[in-house]
């Protein structure tokens, strides 16, 4: 069911919490692990960059996975993964700012912080190397604009992750100052998935600019897809998570990582 906006309700439901957050008080001043050099030592190492992301449940999982967070990152680095997303949204993730704060101590990779931020005082949460800012919902009426939060989070030494969905979002996030530019598969207005949005929008983005094919992506296949498309590197929960299931979480990042040197 859409609203009058053509959001599905979920995404109002989502919206509507975030605008209702506050911040965290005092300003945070982040010393980051580098995303882009993590990429690199993946590669250098024959694995697929992939960001594992510790998401326990969502809108649109088949279920919850209750497992330790911290044990579940654990087991994603194990696998290979080159960096890590923690969601930070409560009310549809399952996620805490404490238990970002408890992966980001328990391992050495870079750590995204996954959250809808719409405010500067909203970066005051908790420490994390890497921020997420998403271009659709920094369009609404009474956000703070795109190239302020990108600044303020810099400020405070976050690298930043900008999310686009179409090629003139990516547009819109590099003329904004963004040097990551995450291509979000999943539509977030309708959370429908079609991997064919990565490559469509990628071609906005100049070479300089280091790319994230986000979403949906589930297999070998998918990977090779993204990584022919231009993806520098890959961000990937579902089928890590296994929502329904409690597969091996170490092996299904394993599989993704390892997709350019199976035969
Ligand atoms: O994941 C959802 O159901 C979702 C619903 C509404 C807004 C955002 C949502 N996800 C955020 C994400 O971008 C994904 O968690 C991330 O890209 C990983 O996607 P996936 O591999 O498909 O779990």
């Amino acid at each position: 069911m859409e609203s009058d906006a053509g959001l599905a309700q979920e995404v109002e439901s989502i919206l509507a919490a975030a605008r209702e957050r506050g911040g965290g008080g005092e300003r945070v001043a982040v010393d980051a692990r580098s995303l882009t050099d993590a990429f690199a030592a993946a590669e250098a190492d024959g694995r697929v960059p992939i960001i594992a992301e510790v998401k326990p449940t969502s809108p649109t999982a088949d279920g919850e996975r209750t497992d330790d967070p911290v044990e579940l990152a654990e087991q994603m680095v194990a696998g290979g993964a080159a960096a890590l997303s923690v969601l930070t949204e409560p009310d549809h993730f399952g996620g805490s700012a404490k238990t970002l704060e408890r992966v980001r101590e328990a391992v050495d990779v870079p750590v995204l912080r996954k959250d809808f931020v719409l405010y500067e005082e909203q970066l005051d949460v908790v420490e994390a190397d890497v921020l997420l800012l998403i271009v659709r919902f920094l369009d609404e009426d009474g956000t703070d604009d795109l190239e302020d939060l990108l600044s303020a989070a810099r400020e405070r030494g976050f690298q930043v992750l900008v999310e686009a969905h179409t090629a003139e979002e990516v547009e819109r996030a590099v003329d904004a100052g963004a040097d990551v530019v995450g291509v979000n598969n999943r539509d977030l207005a309708k959370l429908e998935v079609d991997l064919e949005t990565f490559p469509r929008a990628a071609t906005a983005a100049p070479d300089s600019v280091t790319l994230i094919a986000e979403s949906g992506i589930g297999t070998p296949e998918d990977v090779a897809q993204m990584r022919a498309a231009g993806a520098d590197a890959l961000l990937v929960g579902s089928a890590i998570m296994d929502h329904g299931g409690d597969s091996d979480v170490a092996e299904n990042t394993r599989r993704l990582t390892d997709a350019e040197t199976q035969t």
